[in-house]
């Protein structure tokens, strides 16, 4: 493994539920960088602007979709100005909110080595299911009417992250500690490839 001096800043997209944090800390814990989350920074941006809703779920629902963007594009911002090496994963919304990905990847200064996590749909609707539908998926039709804007949402999304990816990990359903050892694997070697 590499000394954090020479090691880039890892940023983790995909879809909810993919596994962007659980995998980003492992990854993190492995590369002995710091972690952090963007949607957590949305919230720090948001509580030091007198923000009083508690959670991503609730500003997002109650304030509103662009409110959130706003929000995320500053935090994205700041972050990009940070000079530490760093682990963060993203919120799955980052690919909608226009620039603010290829920001990361190409705007001079700092490089970011992109991330995309990719796990089957119907995996990662079963495990949005089972923490409550977010509201991004809200709407009618009931859980069909909500798989199916899932299903779209996927389609477009994917594409942006693939192409703003710089390694993309195809994952299947798999332990927690599997998944997280096929991505710290895969980040060593590209990182050892990228010093030679
Ligand atoms: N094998 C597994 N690997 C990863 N996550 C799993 C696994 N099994 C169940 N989960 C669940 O999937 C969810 C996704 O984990 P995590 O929060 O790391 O994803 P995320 O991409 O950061 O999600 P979000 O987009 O909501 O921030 C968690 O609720 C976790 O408990
Ligand atoms: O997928 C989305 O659209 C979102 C996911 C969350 O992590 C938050 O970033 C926000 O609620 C939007
Ligand atoms: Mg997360």
């Amino acid at each position: 493994m590499q000394s954090g001096k020479e090691l880039p800043s890892i940023l983790i997209t995909g879809m909810k539920h993919s596994g962007k944090s659980c995998h980003g800390e492992a990854l993190a814990r492995h590369l002995t960088l710091p972690f952090t989350d963007l949607d957590r920074l949305v919230m720090e941006r948001y509580w030091a602007q007198g923000g009083k809703e508690s959670s991503v779920r609730r500003l997002y629902r109650n304030e509103g979709k662009q409110r959130f963007m706003a929000l995320e594009a500053e935090a994205a911002k700041a972050l990009k100005q940070d000079e530490r090496a760093m682990v963060v994963s993203t919120g799955g919304g980052i690919a909608d909110n226009d620039g603010v990905l290829a920001g990361f990847h190409d705007e001079g200064g700092r490089s970011f080595l992109i991330i995309h996590l990719r796990l089957p749909e119907g995996l990662l609707f079963a495990r949005i299911v089972a923490g409550g539908l977010p509201p991004f998926l809200e709407g009618e039709g009931g859980i069909k009417g909500a798989r199916e804007r899932f299903h779209h949402l996927c389609l477009r999304r994917e594409k942006v992250y693939r192409r703003y990816a710089d390694l993309v990990f195809d994952l299947e359903d798999r332990s927690r500690k599997e998944n997280s050892q096929i991505i710290i694997r895969g980040v060593d070697t590209f990182l050892s490839g990228k010093k030679e």
